[in-house]
């Protein structure tokens, strides 16, 4: 599921929910350097695997998430190889890419408390990238070929909106376009994961190959959460509104 609340304590509470992986995500949530390595330290010894989200595909923020100890990058908006190769490029040391040296100052390395650490850290990252676009869908295979690309993960919500389909993220030609680069990560023999917040369509997309799904966010639980205990003992207005302040209609589950 998606950690969006940027809250340490929550983190740590989905990390003990028995959902096997987690998304923090500086995309679209207040989330910085500080807030993420707060989390990342929350959710530590729990039989959970996190992922970080960055907001863009950036070389200098690539290697401080790295170094504050992210091991699962998934890199937003990879619409061409060579995008994807620069993620890869971002990921590891000279002479096979392009990381910054700092694992004495950083918690990657735990303060050079981990042996090796220089020599071994590619082993221990691994790099998801998003494909959202008309373009990335076009794409896909050449992504996939990019050695150092471990993994896609598609973005229905962007992929829509690049088609044309604000909003759709059920539209069949969305579906369509998802399914194709499921089928396309099969070929390539890479995973390949989805978000999908309608249950039914998560269970399709893992009836068509997907290997992990994203079913739910913290934020979305907590807002049709507090908005059905409100429906359940806060007073209607006579309009059929709602009577509490600032609430409005509930948009799209995504
Ligand atoms: O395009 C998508 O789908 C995603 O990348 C997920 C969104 O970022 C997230 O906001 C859910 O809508």
């Amino acid at each position: 599921m998606w950690v969006c609340s940027a809250s340490p304590l929550v983190a740590e509470i989905c990390a003990g929910s028995g959902l096997d992986w987690l998304l923090i995500d500086a995309e679209h949530s207040p989330n910085g350097l500080e807030s993420v390595l707060a989390q990342l330290q929350a959710v530590h010894g729990y039989p959970v695997q996190a992922l970080v989200r960055p907001p863009v595909n950036d070389t200098v923020l690539i290697k401080q998430y790295l170094d504050l100890g992210v091991q699962n990058l998934l890199i937003p908006m990879v619409n061409s190889a060579a995008e994807a190769e620069a993620a890869v490029a971002a990921i590891r040391y000279p002479p096979h890419g392009v990381r910054g040296v700092g694992s004495a100052l950083a918690r990657a390395a735990r303060w050079n408390r981990i042996p090796d650490y220089l020599a071994r850290a590619a082993e221990t990252i691994s790099l998801t990238v998003q494909i959202e676009s008309e373009a990335a869908v076009s794409a896909v295979e050449q992504i996939l070929a990019v050695d150092g690309v471990d993994a896609i993960f598609l973005g229905p919500s962007d992929l829509a909106a690049s088609m044309g389909l604000l909003g759709q993220q059920e539209h069949p030609k969305v579906r369509a376009a998802v399914e194709h680069c499921l089928a396309a990560a099969a070929a390539a023999g890479k995973p390949a994961g989805v978000n999908a917040f309608v249950a039914a369509t998560a269970k399709a997309y893992l009836d068509a190959g997907a290997s992990f799904v994203l079913v739910g966010a913290d934020v979305s639980l907590l807002a049709r959460g507090s908005e059905a205990l409100a429906a359940a003992f806060v007073p209607q207005a006579p309009d059929g509104g709602t009577a509490v302040p600032g609430a409005g209609p509930t948009p799209s589950s995504y």
